[in-house]
């Protein structure tokens, strides 16, 4: 602080995940003074006990699933290899090592000010921390992500949440999820492929709510072939012991479930607002518990920004470092109109296979355009199914609008999905029409060629 300058930082970031990491970055860059303040391991969630000991697990499960086949295709393996989970995970657990200690290092390089404690504000001007030392920022980022929950019905303690997953050190013999979002939908494929026997209890009628209807019932009929058992219609009463450590779930038409030696619960997430003493600064949180901004992040109170999980807008961690990177090119680039667009946001379901979607769903085009939809579809055998002659089956899907046909939405359920989405994701955003989808040379042989071959 200089003898003018009533500020200790340009700008003091709380939580050092997705977003405020990727804030904090970009702040530097232009050459703002910044501290991060981050009480547990720097990445958040992401990192941690999310995206990437997920996307392990998920590659684990897809090297399970193509050991199979190659023993199928003659290759002198076992049909059911062993899997030493512990040793996965502690390479697994090596890898996420690296990426701390390369944030920690580019941390240091940008001059970035790492705190390891909580912070909270005393004004909108004002962060104090865990040992009371008070840091006057000109701005301040909220990027306190968000917290797993469990249901309000007795006997919940005895089930765990995604967090619990990551410190699994064997497949158990029997598991239950509850809910049907991305995390039991990921959960159950990459359960099931590494050797558990996965029930799926939802309270719904469908998984994946967000997602196109038809594309997310070719991933159900996929999850029966391989046998997750999806109990639709689920209403929870409560939890009971069954012996042996395992447990039961009672539903509220007085049935009650077989004996699962794990169950985890994936029924959402809450956004990490009360902690950081949101009344003090004047910052406005809704009644989900989010952190209220507008189109520019900004929160009720002047300085102060959100971004991330806990604005509970598009939890997803591309959206929470695009939202950081925006702000501060606005609030230290000189870019006035910065700001990330919400819409056609890809998303991918590391289910397996995967199945992702940018842009509407046939059901929201029609909503939106009536009779202009056109919808075109392509159902296959990715060639390494049809070899091992297994009934998997990809489902791509096109929603299009118009005389043009512009595509408004690109919906995939299919081996590579993950892969394939991206390139379709620009397309979208430039307007493409059937009419270029076509006009574009086919890749051969390929899934992904099965985009611009559709009539
Ligand atoms: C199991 C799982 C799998 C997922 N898979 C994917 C995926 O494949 N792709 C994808 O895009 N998204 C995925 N997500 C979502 C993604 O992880 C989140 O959207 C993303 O991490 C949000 O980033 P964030 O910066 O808002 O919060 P976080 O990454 O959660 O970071 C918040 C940080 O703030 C810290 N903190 C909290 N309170 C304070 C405070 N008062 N002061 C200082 N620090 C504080 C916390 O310790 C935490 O480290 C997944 C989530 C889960 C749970
Ligand atoms: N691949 C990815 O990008 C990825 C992966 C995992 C998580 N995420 C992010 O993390 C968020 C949280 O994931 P999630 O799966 O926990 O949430 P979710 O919002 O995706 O799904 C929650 C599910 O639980 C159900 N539910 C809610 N309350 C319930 C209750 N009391 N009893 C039974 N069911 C209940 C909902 O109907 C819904 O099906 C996601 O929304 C997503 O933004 C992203």
């Amino acid at each position: 602080m200089s003898a003018t300058d009533p500020f200790d930082f340009d700008l003091v970031v709380l939580g050092g995940g997705s977003g405020g990491l990727a804030g904090a970055f970009r702040a530097a860059e232009y050459g703002a003074r910044v501290a991060l303040l981050e009480p547990g391991e720097l990445g958040g969630t992401c990192v941690n006990v999310g995206c990437v000991p997920k996307k392990a697990m998920w590659l684990a499960a897809d090297l399970a699933s193509r050991i199979a086949a190659a023993a199928q295709l003659g290759f002198d393996v076992p049909a059911t290899p062993a899997f030493d989970w512990r040793e996965f995970i502690t390479d697994r657990q090596r890898y996420i090592g690296g990426i701390h200690e390369s944030y920690r290092k580019r941390l240091d390089r940008a001059g970035i000010v790492l705190m390891p404690t909580l912070g909270s504000l005393r004004d909108a001007q004002t962060v104090v921390t865990g040992n009371g030392q008070c840091l006057r920022a000109r701005h301040i980022l909220l990027a306190t992500g968000s917290s797993p929950q469990r249901p309000d019905v007795p006997g919940a303690e005895l089930g765990g949440v995604s967090d619990d997953f990551f410190h699994w050190s064997q497949a158990p013999a029997r598991v239950a999820l509850v809910g049907g979002g991305y995390i039991s939908a990921e959960l159950a494929g990459l359960l099931q492929a590494l050797g558990s026997r996965v029930d799926l209890f939802v309270r719904g009628t469908r998984l994946l709510s967000h997602a196109d209807e038809e594309v997310v019932a070719q991933l159900e009929d996929n999850y029966c072939h391989l046998g997750i058992r999806l109990h639709f219609g689920h209403r929870l009463r409560a939890v009971e012991p069954a012996g042996d450590g395992r447990v039961r779930l009672l539903d509220e038409d007085g049935g009650a479930s077989d004996a699962f030696d794990a169950l985890l619960f994936a029924i959402g997430r809450r956004a990490n607002s009360a902690g950081f003493g949101p009344d003090a600064a004047g910052v406005a949180i809704d009644a989900r518990g989010n952190v209220q901004v507008d189109a520019f992040q900004n929160t009720s109170a002047v300085g102060v920004y959100a971004v991330g999980d806990v604005t509970g807008r598009e939890t997803l961690t591309p959206v929470a470092i695009a939202a950081a990177r925006r702000l501060m090119d606005r609030i230290f680039g000189g870019q006035a109109e910065a700001r990330l667009d919400y819409g056609n946001v890809p998303t991918v379901i590391f289910a397996h296979p995967p199945i992702g979607g940018v842009g509407l769903t046939e059901a929201q085009a029609r909503q939106r355009y009536g009779d202009a939809v056109k919808v075109y579809r392509s159902r296959f055998r990715p060639m390494l199914q049809a070899l091992v002659e297994a009934p998997l089956c990809s489902l791509f899907k096109l929603v299009c609008v118009g005389e043009d046909e512009r595509v408004v939405g690109v919906h995939l359920c299919g081996e590579a999905a993950d892969e394939i989405l991206q390139g379709f994701a620009v397309a979208l955003k430039l307007g493409a029409t059937m009419a270029d989808l076509r006009d574009t040379v086919a890749i051969h042989p390929t899934s992904a060629e099965e985009v611009v071959l559709m009539r």
